[in-house]
């Protein structure tokens, strides 16, 4: 596959018709509220506050943000340059990555929509996504340059492994479920992805995305934004709302299987990517998605007369097989298993 060559937002040429968005999809910056914004919790509150905090968030945004996490700064700022180094490499030994086969664990792409009766639209970014793992070694799957990638990804998927294990069990905690509920019902092989994102500086925002509005499809991600550059944007109240990094904080959002998973009681919520004029972004997504085995459905002690389940069961691989099926168009993959009331 041909990556796409991206323009310098100081070129003078009208940017390429194929990242150009229809009228109606573009992202109309100018309506953006910077005032509103996802909580942001700090680990350091006692367990009970925390559960609360939490809880809170994922009703009200399925968004979040953490601080005094304990992931040490200086293992997130040499895994954000490993990825800014990758994505720096020449684009001939990037393409040695690069595919369009989703099969793949290992790929570069370009994301993409494709509208009804409309060629494709390029997304202003590229994506770059591998397996991790806590304990396994996986650096096998890694690139061999930049030279230290393997390792700062070692290091920073032990620091995952132990966080996400926290944060489900908070999760469970919100629901009123056992600690390790969650854990248990995602299976013992979670399917793990690193998802790392690049924008470049684009010449006119206004006409591009750089992730098209999604759901994210598993349960938990952990998202680390590069500092002092804004682009993520979530749906609250049917607006807009930036989420711009806050020093050292982890960005965590639920997926499409924890709506699922808590009877839409928390919300798998609606975001994007947006371009700017200036400066390249660039960040990381750590999914934490099911067992491909692991039969996701709302579970048992959060059905009752009041709340009857909104979803039927099914395997995650036949989520997969929905969510794919549906790829570049409508991601509205966790509808098809919505039960009619
Ligand atoms: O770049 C971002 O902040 C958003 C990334 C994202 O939503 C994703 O990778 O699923
Ligand atoms: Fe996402």
């Amino acid at each position: 596959m041909e990556m796409k060559s991206f323009q310098m937002a100081n070129d003078n040429k009208p940017i390429s018709p194929n990242f150009i968005l229809p009228e109606d999809k573009r992202p109309q910056l100018s309506q953006i509220s910077s005032l509103a914004s996802v909580p942001v919790i700090d680990f350091n509150d006692g367990p009970s506050a925390l559960v609360q905090k939490i809880s809170q968030a994922c009703e009200e945004y399925g968004f979040f943000q953490i601080i005094n996490h304990g992931v040490p700064e200086e293992l997130c700022a040499k895994t954000m340059a490993a990825i800014t180094q990758f994505f720096g490499l020449p684009p001939e030994e990037r393409a040695e990555f690069s595919t369009q086969d989703h099969t793949k664990r290992v790929k570069l792409f370009n994301y993409f929509l494709k509208l009804e009766g409309q060629e494709k639209v390029s997304m202003w970014s590229e994506t770059f996504s591998h397996p991790w793992h806590p304990a396994d070694d996986f650096t096998h799957f890694l690139p061999k340059n930049p030279p230290n990638y393997g390792e700062a990804f070692a290091e920073y998927a032990k620091e995952m492994g132990g966080l996400m294990n926290r944060l489900l069990s908070l999760i469970s905690q919100g629901l009123g479920l056992e600690k390790d509920c969650l854990r248990k019902r995602l299976g013992d092989t979670p399917r793990l992805n690193a998802q790392s994102n690049f924008y470049p500086p684009c010449p006119d925002p206004e006409l591009t995305l750089g992730l098209a509005v999604h759901t994210d499809l598993g349960a938990v991600t952990v998202l680390r934004q590069a500092e002092g550059v804004s682009g993520l944007q979530v749906i609250k109240d049917g607006k807009w709302v930036a989420v711009d990094p806050v020093p050292n904080a982890f960005v965590i959002n639920l997926g499409d299987q924890i709506q699922v998973l808590s009877n839409g009681r928390f919300k798998s919520v609606h975001h994007r990517a947006v371009t700017n004029k200036a400066q390249p972004r660039v960040s990381l997504a750590m999914f934490y998605a099911p067992d491909m085995d692991a039969v996701i459905g709302p579970i048992e002690d959060l059905i009752d007369e009041e709340h009857p389940p909104t979803y039927r069961n099914y395997r995650y691989a036949e989520f997969l097989e929905e969510f794919y099926r549906q790829e570049g168009t409508r991601r509205m993959a966790k509808e098809a298993f919505l039960l009619s009331q």
